[in-house]
């Protein structure tokens, strides 16, 4: 389980979010739901600075390296898991073993045929499926992903999101559609006014609480 307490999430006099008492249980996926500037990202960036070690990261903007390739900025990823020597010989010369295990990581994504395509050139798509390659090389317990297909279509953004799901012993997700969370995700946290509106199962959630969070 996966256990994050705050007080006050801010910055500087500004409180975002009070009274923050959060359990990421194995299984959860959690949509985490909220008009912008609610403070979904603020609560993301205090879990990850928190729990760093056993979180994964995905990011808004993918914030890839452009020059390096699409295999490159994957790998980058796991570069906390191995010592510079490995890790520059596998970004300048990547072992087989690691080309191909990139490769099958990369394919049900779709990106598998891009490993050696500069991350700069890639439709914003393609980078945000990078990202989601990125977080998954990361191989930590948990995720935490913050809008990790805003760029991709209904389909794609299920499937691809579903996938970096399933990696994850659980997960916390920040996102805008609705009716993906609902297709994705088995529990809902809604923020409103600076705290936590409600924590419930995603079959709970009704036209009532999404009004609440939006209106
Ligand atoms: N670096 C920062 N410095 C000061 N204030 C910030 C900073 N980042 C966010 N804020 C403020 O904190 C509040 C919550 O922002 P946050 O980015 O967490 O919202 P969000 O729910 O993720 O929004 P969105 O859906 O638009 O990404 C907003 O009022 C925002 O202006």
């Amino acid at each position: 389980m996966l256990h994050f307490q705050a007080a006050r999430l801010g910055f500087g006099d500004q409180t975002v979010l009070a009274d923050i008492d959060l359990c990421i249980r194995p299984g959860d996926r959690i949509a985490l739901l909220g008009k912008s500037g609610a403070g979904k990202s603020t609560l993301l960036a205090a879990v990850r600075q928190a729990q760093e070690s056993q979180c994964a990261w995905c990011p808004q903007a993918p914030a890839l390296v452009p020059g390096l390739s699409t295999y490159q900025n994957v790998f980058t990823g796991g570069l906390q898991r191995h010592n510079a020597l490995y890790n520059a010989i596998n970004l300048i010369r990547p072992w087989p073993d690691r080309l191909a295990e990139i490769s099958a990581l990369s394919k049900p994504l779709g990106i598998d045929t891009l490993l050696h395509a500069p991350a700069g050139e890639l439709s914003g798509g393609q980078q945000q499926r990078v990202s989601l390659a990125r977080a998954a090389w990361q191989q930590k317990p948990w995720l935490l992903a913050d809008e990790p297909v805003s760029a991709l279509d209904e389909q794609q953004a299920e499937a691809a999101l579903g996938w970096l799901l399933e990696r994850h012993r659980g997960g916390l997700v920040a996102l805008h559609h609705v009716a993906l969370a609902q297709r994705l995700c088995n529990r809902v946290i809604g923020l409103r006014d600076g705290r936590v509106l409600f924590d419930k199962p995603i079959h709970a959630f009704s036209p009532a609480d999404q009004a609440a969070l939006y209106q």
